[in-house]
């Protein structure tokens, strides 16, 4: 994924805004990448750009050395779930899989595999309005992967759960990316959620954002328990330093 030179304006004229930019930003293939910073300062105009969804007022955005399409390059999950309430848990998943035109044979399977790999395998037949927030979150994350597109983007999918939903999701989404080596944007405030998710944690200035701080989280990734994470000296270290720079970037 790269963005180039990328500045993003709202509107026209004496209404326009400009959201963020500047920004160059190069991401390697299987990073995960957590965007922190004050609100407003242009995060989800940065997903909607790496998307397909917003076109850049100036510079370019590149995904696998293409212009993103809309609904191809990425899968996206939102604040809310955006479920279809009229299906079923499973028939939410399969929706997904038939537009990625996953073949009708296979789609039973691959269902099938993407509630094991969120913790909802025992809920295939449930009504979404049958299940707690956490789990239609969960929902929607098995639905952003059922695409196989190169980019999983995330835009502040935990804000509204409770605290300890939102540990175990974190732990899920830290687990998944690491299984499926998927290249990773997400968006929060939390200097705490981005620490224990990113590989590489970008802190935005005000707007129009531009890049404040750029860095690396050199925390082991893979089969590790969380809890030790979340207690280890070296997480409190980076944890600090980025709540740090977002209270100075949006000051
Ligand atoms: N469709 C739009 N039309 C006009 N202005 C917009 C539009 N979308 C966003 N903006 C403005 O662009 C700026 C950046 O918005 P954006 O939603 O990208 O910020 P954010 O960092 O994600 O904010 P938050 O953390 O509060 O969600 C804000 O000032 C916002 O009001």
């Amino acid at each position: 994924m790269r963005l180039t030179d990328v500045t993003h304006r709202y509107g026209r004229g004496a209404d326009a805004v400009t959201a963020v930019g500047p920004v160059e930003l190069d991401v390697p293939p299987g990073e995960f990448l957590v965007l922190v910073g004050p609100s407003g300062c242009g995060k989800s105009t940065l997903l909607r750009l790496i998307a397909g969804f917003e076109q850049p007022t100036q510079g370019t955005v590149r995904v696998s050395g293409a212009a993103p399409r809309p609904g191809q390059a990425a899968g996206v999950v939102f604040q809310q779930p955006r479920l279809f309430p009229w299906r079923t848990v499973g028939g939410n998943v399969d929706l997904a899989l038939r537009y990625a035109k996953v073949p009708k044979d296979q789609r039973a399977r691959r269902r099938a595999d993407l509630l094991e790999r969120v913790g909802l395998e025992q809920t295939d037949g449930r009504r979404v309005w049958e299940i707690s927030g956490g789990q239609q979150q969960r929902v929607a994350i098995a639905r952003a992967l059922a695409a196989e597109n190169p980019v999983f983007l995330l835009d502040e999918p935990f804000a509204a759960l409770d605290a300890l939903t939102r540990e175990r999701l974190q732990e899920d989404v830290r687990r998944v990316t690491a299984q499926t080596g998927r290249t990773a944007v997400f968006v929060t405030h939390s200097a705490d959620e981005a620490v224990f998710l990113g590989s590489r944690v970008v802190v935005l200035t005000r707007r129009p954002g531009t890049i404040a701080l750029d860095l690396p989280i050199p925390l082991p990734r893979g089969d590790i328990d969380p809890e030790e994470l979340r207690a280890s000296p070296e997480f409190a270290e980076l944890r600090a330093r980025v709540a740090h720079e977002v209270k100075a970037a949006a000051a």
